[in-house]
């Protein structure tokens, strides 16, 4: 008789790597804490050893919320000097540890507290590796006045904008702004890509990590968790 494995379903190659991020956590650590559904394994993955780390610096009300309900301290950005490690997901990733991010809305925060780490440890399922960035669509945080003209900039580029809606109405990020959603651009070079459209009046973030880029990758894959060293 022969037996055959079901493949790991997305949802299970999350949870896979939310439990592999777990051993570049240091007792005594202030953890960064990115946002999505992939943190989201992380953060349940750190509540076994919660008494061994000292808090967590989120990037998101939603962690936030997620991270004080399991009982783990949440420090204020401003309270804290640097983090070892920086640990959230991507909605793409490249051969080069370059992301797009902001799928979730919370880019801003996200870059914030990866700068302030080491270490930026990106966990992801392997339908997230790109050989290029552009696929996804492009999140970029504005200022909600100058929405249309940084719009009209992406047309420019060849790209189209959409703002992003929740619920029939803009949605608005924990920064109380919006987001342009921009396809159809070709990030050939996001370190200039994303130096330049920061430079843009109006914008807040561009959902780019080429500066706060991965320096490993925890992917998830049929054959398990490979790890990346960028
Ligand atoms: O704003 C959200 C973040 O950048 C997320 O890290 C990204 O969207 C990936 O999220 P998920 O793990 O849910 O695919």
């Amino acid at each position: 008789m022969t037996t055959s494995t079901a493949p790991l379903s997305q949802d299970e190659l999350k949870t896979l790597v939310g439990q592999a991020a777990v051993r570049y956590v240091t007792p005594g650590d202030i953890v960064g804490v990115g946002t999505g559904s992939t943190v989201n394994k992380f953060i349940d993955a750190l509540a076994p050893i919660k008494d061994q780390i000292k808090g967590a610096v989120s990037s998101s009300v939603a962690s936030t919320e997620r991270l004080k309900a399991l009982g783990i301290t949440v420090f204020d950005a401003n309270e804290v000097e640097s983090l070892s490690v920086y640990i959230d997901g991507a909605d793409e990733i490249d051969g080069k540890g370059y992301m797009v991010k902001g799928g979730g809305a919370a880019l801003t925060r996200e870059k914030i507290v990866a700068a302030m780490a080491e270490r930026f440890v990106c966990i992801a399922d392997a339908s997230k590796l790109v050989d290029a960035l552009g696929t996804f669509p492009l999140p970029v945080e504005v200022i909600p006045m100058a929405a249309q003209q940084i719009a009209r900039r992406f047309a420019a580029l060849g790209g189209t904008a959409t703002l992003r809606l929740k619920d029939g109405q803009p949605l608005v990020t924990d920064n109380g702004q919006h987001i342009l959603d921009v396809r159809g651009l070709r990030v050939a070079d996001p370190l200039a890509f994303e130096s330049d459209v920061n430079q843009w009046p109006g914008v807040v973030t561009v959902g780019v990590f080429a500066h706060q880029k991965a320096s490993i990758c925890l992917l998830g894959t049929a054959e398990g968790v490979k790890t990346i060293n960028y």
